[in-house]
């Protein structure tokens, strides 16, 4: 069968087993095109199904080659008028003789097509295209975290954004239309948003993991949790893709302090071996490789919190899986039009459903029913429910294994901080399932609290969205220790939600304090002298250069790129030679 068959098939047929059109393709087995591609093909040929099927029914195009459908026409002509790569078929193949001998009458009717809708161009009516076809996202800003590993916020807007003017407020962001604005976003350093219609993924920034494309509430967690040199190691539970991962790591290198301090490790573990690899290949883009290391398909609940290698951990990122309710156009999917087939001519079984019954139809449509039995986690697995007590038992599954999540790393013996996010919109896997991490037995007997309000990082404490006071059982300072953000409340934001726990040493009677050995002021930041040095709270006095100066000037590259690769090999052979695996 051909890519085009099998893409009709996704194109017509109800879907038997439910989820999004992605979900559908990556999951069938035996295909014999590549899901990528196969994929592609669908998604961009619904997008430009309006056009196509006006152009396949002004160009007589089903009368006359009554041997392609209407689906299978509407594929072939998007590839024979607007992929860059025309029909993916050999020159003599049926298909492709049949569409090849129509081509001029297709381009003459594309142009007619482009000059009704007054794009003067292909790019503008391809811009139009993107735009109609946008689903939930195109409402939302494009948030973007400059990745300080690899650069700097000014740097960025002196290259990559040095065509945007500069926002007031984001929502100036959204109403931009197609001009080219930023924001520097008040509450994430390092943060942006910018206009939607950019396809940042085509530049050198995002090529070389300089920017990394993040919601805004996807950053709090690493931010919320603060790691600074004084907490030890770090853990990211639940990591791949690695967005947070990447963050903590760019954390970490802004907190790294002048003077001797212990390098710090981040321990990210990830149950699918799969998706440990993609958040491998984010952790090498991102520049994040030396401080990580990866647990390829290591499930967190496994691993022995008392084993030795983790005696310096002080820090946790919980991200676990979750229903993914909070998640923005996740199944937005462009509607397709479908060309009219011929009257003459039944419709053949793998147009069903297609043509002549209601030419416009919402894929999201087809799938409604779909939804109502089927819910998808933001790992993309996807549960068949049948009632509301099935969508309850759900929930309940899942908030009985993020607070087993919780639980588990509130025995690292030297943590001191947690933070747990999800990006649902419900109760039940955010609140509830604080409240009933703090009724734990764990928590009390090592003295877990909620991190509240007033001692949150300058962005989280002034953000204004908070928790639910009712699932915390009217608990205020729990409530408003709790972040929220919802989709659709003007903040530009996906629904999430973070808290963060704390608890100080002497809560096990370890006998030190959790904010390290320096001066703090109100915000929690190290106080400085005036040439930066922190100042230690055992002699009040600040530290001692040292030693540390010739020991980075030693450490520092020559310089060029070409070192930095060398590096990375020579870390990767390092890395072979120290790192055994997490075990448990
Ligand atoms: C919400 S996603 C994490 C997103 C990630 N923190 C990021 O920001 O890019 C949850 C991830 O946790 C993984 N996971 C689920 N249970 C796990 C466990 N017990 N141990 C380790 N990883 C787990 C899933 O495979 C999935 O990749």
């Amino acid at each position: 069968m051909s890519l085009y068959h099998e893409a009709a098939e996704f194109l017509t047929k109800s879907p038997t087993e439910g989820g999004s059109l992605k979900a559908r393709v990556f999951r069938r087995k035996n295909l014999k095109s590549s899901p990528n591609q196969l994929y592609a093909l669908v998604i961009e040929t619904c997008r430009w199904s309006e056009v196509l099927t006006e152009i396949i029914e002004r160009s007589d195009l089903l009368k006359l080659e009554r041997k392609l459908t209407p689906a299978l026409a509407l594929l072939l002509a998007h590839d024979l008028l607007i992929s860059k790569g025309g029909i993916a078929l050999p020159q003599s193949h049926g298909l492709r003789v049949s569409m090849e001998r129509h081509k001029g009458r297709l381009t003459s009717e594309l142009t007619l097509a482009r000059l009704r809708r007054k794009a003067p161009s292909m790019a503008v009516l391809k811009d139009q295209v993107l735009k109609a076809s946008a689903g939930e996202e195109s409402q939302y800003p494009r948030w973007v975290r400059v990745n300080s590993l690899r650069s700097t916020l000014e740097d960025q807007l002196e290259t990559t954004f040095s065509n945007y003017a500069r926002a007031q407020s984001l929502d100036e962001i959204m109403a931009a239309g197609s001009e080219k604005k930023i924001y520097i976003d008040p509450h994430v350093p390092n943060l942006v948003a910018i206009t939607q219609g950019t396809d940042l993924t085509k530049t050198e920034a995002y090529i070389s993991g300089k920017v990394i494309l993040q919601d805004k509430a996807s950053c709090f967690p690493a931010y919320l949790l603060d790691p600074r040199s004084e907490d030890g190691h770090v853990v990211d539970a639940c990591a791949a893709p690695g967005n947070k991962t990447t963050h903590l790591a760019a954390i970490l290198h802004d907190h790294e302090p002048e003077f001797e301090a212990e390098s710090q490790i981040i321990y990210a573990f990830e149950k699918d071996s799969k998706r440990a690899q993609t958040l491998e290949k984010m952790v090498k883009a991102a520049g994040s490789k030396e401080v990580t290391r990866i647990a390829f398909g290591q499930d967190f609940l496994q691993v022995d919190p008392h084993a030795e290698r983790f005696a310096q951990v002080g820090a946790l990122l919980l991200d676990p899986s979750c229903s993914g309710s909070g998640i923005v156009g996740r199944d937005s999917m462009p509607e397709l039009h479908m060309p009219r087939a011929p009257e003459s001519k039944k419709a053949k079984a793998s147009d069903k459903g297609a043509p002549g019954n209601p030419r416009k139809r919402k894929h999201a449509e087809v799938e409604d029913d779909e939804e109502r039995r089927t819910i998808r986690d933001d790992d993309g697995n996807e549960t068949v429910l049948n009632s509301e007590r099935d969508v309850a038992a759900r929930l309940e599954a899942l908030a009985a294994f993020q607070l087993s999540i919780i639980l588990h790393a509130f025995q690292f013996p030297a943590a001191t901080k947690v933070t747990y996010s999800t990006c649902s919109i419900h109760d039940q896997e955010n609140e509830e399932v604080v409240m009933r991490a703090l009724a734990s037995d764990v928590a009390k007997k090592r003295g877990w609290r909620i991190l509240k309000r007033g001692d949150q990082v300058a962005g989280m404490r002034d953000w204004p969205v908070r928790g639910r006071p009712k699932p915390c059982n009217g608990e205020t300072e729990i409530a408003e220790g709790c972040i929220r953000s919802f989709k659709n409340d003007g903040r530009g934001v996906m629904g999430f939600f973070v808290a963060g726990f704390v608890r100080t040493r002497e809560g096990d009677g370890t006998g030190s304090s959790d904010d390290g050995p320096y001066v703090r002021d109100e915000d929690g930041m190290i106080l400085r002298d005036v040439l930066g040095m922190p100042v230690l709270k055992s002699t009040g006095a600040p530290v001692s250069l040292e030693g540390k100066t010739q020991e980075k000037r030693a450490e520092q590259p020559v310089s060029s790129e070409e070192e930095e690769e060398d590096d990375d090999a020579e870390e990767e052979d390092d890395d072979e030679e120290e790192w055994e695996g997490f075990g448990s």
